[in-house]
């Protein structure tokens, strides 16, 4: 399976979101966070920028919702053409009903896990999900460090998977760097978000294809 490359706006120029859409035309996905200083204790943007954001950007939306009741709001972001949308397993109250609805309306479905939070519990659903995120820092901010303890989670979600000869994608975020996105690549994730990484690049496109390069040396 090839690498997926999905720079964060998180770490783009808010007063410049478009201009900064158009310089990473070379990724998959644009990685989208959406905060609510009730999950998370940031706050970033809801559905009006986001319905916006889906109309001027070259690339498909990937939507990362680090907010409270994902089972009220979700459906809106899948409704106003995010190509994925991911919301936080701790958050949701019925999280199959809720894929369900998001791949009704033509979207991905995505379910993320904090640091802390296990897979256990939810392998048995991995049917219902086309994504898994294995959130590789508290969720809530840009320009943290990796936690590696992760990566066991990421190896077991990648053996389920493949044990039940599923096509589910597991997401990594948080600290993907040029320093990191190898061992979390052969640790079995395919698509990589990188946030500070890119928009911190002096040249953008050549950030996004080295990091491309780097993970796919390391594709299962
Ligand atoms: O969801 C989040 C943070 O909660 C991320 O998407 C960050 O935006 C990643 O930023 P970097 O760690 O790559 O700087
Ligand atoms: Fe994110």
């Amino acid at each position: 399976m090839s690498a997926l490359i999905a720079p964060s706006i998180l770490s783009a120029d808010f007063a410049n979101l478009e201009r900064d859409l158009g310089a990473i035309a070379t990724a998959d996905y644009a990685h989208v966070d959406v905060m609510d200083n009730h999950f998370v204790p940031n706050l970033t943007l809801g559905l009006p920028i986001f319905e916006r954001l889906v109309q001027v950007s070259p690339v498909p939306i990937d939507a990362h919702l680090m907010i409270a009741d994902p089972d009220r709001w979700a459906p809106g972001y899948a409704e106003a053409g995010a190509a994925s949308v991911t919301f936080h397993a701790e958050a949701a109250t019925a999280p199959v009903r809720l894929a369900r609805e998001l791949r009704r309306l033509g979207s991905r479905a995505g379910l993320a896990l904090r640091p802390a939070t296990s897979v256990e519990p939810f392998l048995d659903l991995l049917p219902e999900f086309d994504m898994l995120l294995v959130m590789t820092v508290e969720p809530g901010f840009g320009g943290q460090s990796f936690i590696e303890g992760t990566l066991p989670k990421i190896r077991r979600i990648r053996d389920a998977v493949s044990e039940a000869g599923l096509d589910v994608w597991i997401q990594v975020d948080g600290g993907v760097s040029r320093a990191t996105i190898e061992r979390a690549a052969e640790a079995g994730a395919n698509v990589f978000v990188a946030g500070s990484a890119v928009y911190g690049a002096e040249n953008i496109p050549e950030e996004i294809a080295a990091l491309r390069a780097l993970a796919e040396g390391h594709a299962h």
